[in-house]
């Protein structure tokens, strides 16, 4: 991959995805690592005079504007970090976007309204992604991909626009790069990766080529449900992916053949309701009763998962055992991080949430090796998978 050390910035317009997928409460920023994780790519294109248009994505609007998504918070939050205003344009491809990015000067920064605001962002018609890229294109004389958490989406501003523009990719997926490497070339063993979190269809799918390359898999947060279901047992209202059971069964059967250790749940906090004061019981995963939700793991669990990663030699955590921004729900989580903060092994975090959980529970940043700003991206990258976003900058 090229690095923009290659091309001469001055005074151009140098078009920069990145990843600002912050979490929010209202327009309150709750967690700005991503933020500041795309702060030193921006300033040193800045600091080369260049005039940077900045395009990031915010949750899933689906295609049409939501001023729930708006990255207005975002931009605000960008300048006090950059030190300078941000001109924030309210649509992505249109007459504010124009302006904004027509009227930028040398070493000013802009940040375009979300891209899936737009349906032709995520568009899995080719035609339509490239139709909406080459908008955007129009934008800028150089591409830089820096949206590390992003890179596993096959979207516009992520694969076609570098098709229509001499492309580098930014420092922060360079740097996000060379760390995943190291758990892909000869891991110490033994090797644990931990899985949780809420995006439980999308990274369902990596479990497959992961039992390849893992010692132990520990499964907690909302992808605990649908291997406790695959099992026969009840899950109540807890989050299940009905359509992916067989898969799921696939998965336990192919872990014994292999000698993977896949451990699950054996408690859970089974509560009234999906709320911070919401009353809950601990009960056996086996049992949940049918009117509950498991909103994170039992104690009997954390200690099961903690004894499986005290040995570990490298270890791989994306997705937050339980609803860690309930304090009710946090502990799960934060037993999680703790064993990794105590192993002796190569530990990295990764995912928009588990980092932000890691700092929310006040744990130390410097406890871990890595702090990765990708989930599913990460995810894939181990899994070997080729990213499109990595594709897109190496050609
Ligand atoms: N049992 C659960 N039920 C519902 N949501 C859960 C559960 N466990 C974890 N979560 C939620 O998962 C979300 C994070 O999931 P995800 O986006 O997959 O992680 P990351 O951003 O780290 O990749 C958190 O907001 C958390 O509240
Ligand atoms: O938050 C993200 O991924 P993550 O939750 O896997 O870390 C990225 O911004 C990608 O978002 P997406 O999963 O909605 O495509």
């Amino acid at each position: 991959m090229k690095d923009i050390s290659e091309f001469d910035v001055d005074g151009r317009r140098v078009l920069l995805r990145a990843d600002l997928n912050v979490p929010l409460e209202g327009d309150v920023i709750t967690d700005d690592g991503r933020i500041r994780a795309s702060v030193p790519m921006i300033e040193e294109l800045v600091g080369k005079g260049a005039r940077v248009v900045v395009m990031a994505h915010l949750g899933r609007p689906k295609g049409q504007p939501n001023p729930k998504y708006s990255l207005a918070p975002v931009a605000k939050r960008l300048g006090e970090l950059l030190g300078a205003e941000i001109a924030f344009a309210t649509d992505v491809i249109g007459d504010s976007a124009q302006a904004v990015v027509g009227a930028l000067q040398g070493g000013q920064v802009a940040l375009l309204e979300n891209l899936r605001f737009e349906p032709g962002e995520e568009s899995k018609d080719d035609a339509e992604r490239a139709e909406f890229a080459a908008k955007l294109a129009a934008f800028g004389d150089v591409y830089v991909g820096d949206g590390f958490g992003a890179v596993h989406r096959k979207h516009a501003s992520v694969y076609d626009v570098p098709k229509l523009l001499p492309h580098a990719a930014g420092r922060l997926v360079l740097a996000e790069v060379a760390v995943l490497k190291k758990l892909t070339d000869e891991p110490a063993r033994p090797y644990v990766v931990v899985l949780g979190g809420a995006k439980v269809s999308d990274k369902l799918g990596v479990i497959g080529n992961l039992l390849g390359k893992v010692d132990r898999l520990l499964i907690g947060g909302g992808m605990a449900y649908t291997f406790l279901a695959a099992q026969g047992y009840e899950v109540g209202q807890s989050l299940l992916q009905k359509d992916q059971l067989d898969q799921v069964r696939g998965f336990l059967s192919e872990a014994v053949k292999r000698g993977v250790e896949l451990v699950l749940p054996v408690d859970v906090l089974a509560a009234t309701h999906f709320a911070e004061d919401a009353e809950y019981e601990v009960v056996d995963a086996t049992a949940i009763p049918a009117d509950r939700e498991g909103l994170d793991i039992g104690p009997r669990t954390r200690e099961l998962f903690a004894s499986k990663l005290a040995d570990a030699k490298t270890v791989f955590w994306n997705g937050p055992m339980g609803v860690f921004e309930f304090e009710a729900f946090s502990d799960g989580t934060r037993a999680i991080a703790e064993a990794l903060i105590r192993a002796e092994a190569f530990t990295v975090v990764g995912g928009g949430d588990s980092a932000a959980a890691v700092r929310r529970l006040g744990l130390p940043e410097d406890g871990f090796s890595h702090i990765s700003t990708g989930g599913g991206a990460s995810l894939e990258y181990l899994e070997g998978k080729t990213l499109p976003g990595l594709v897109a900058l190496e050609e």
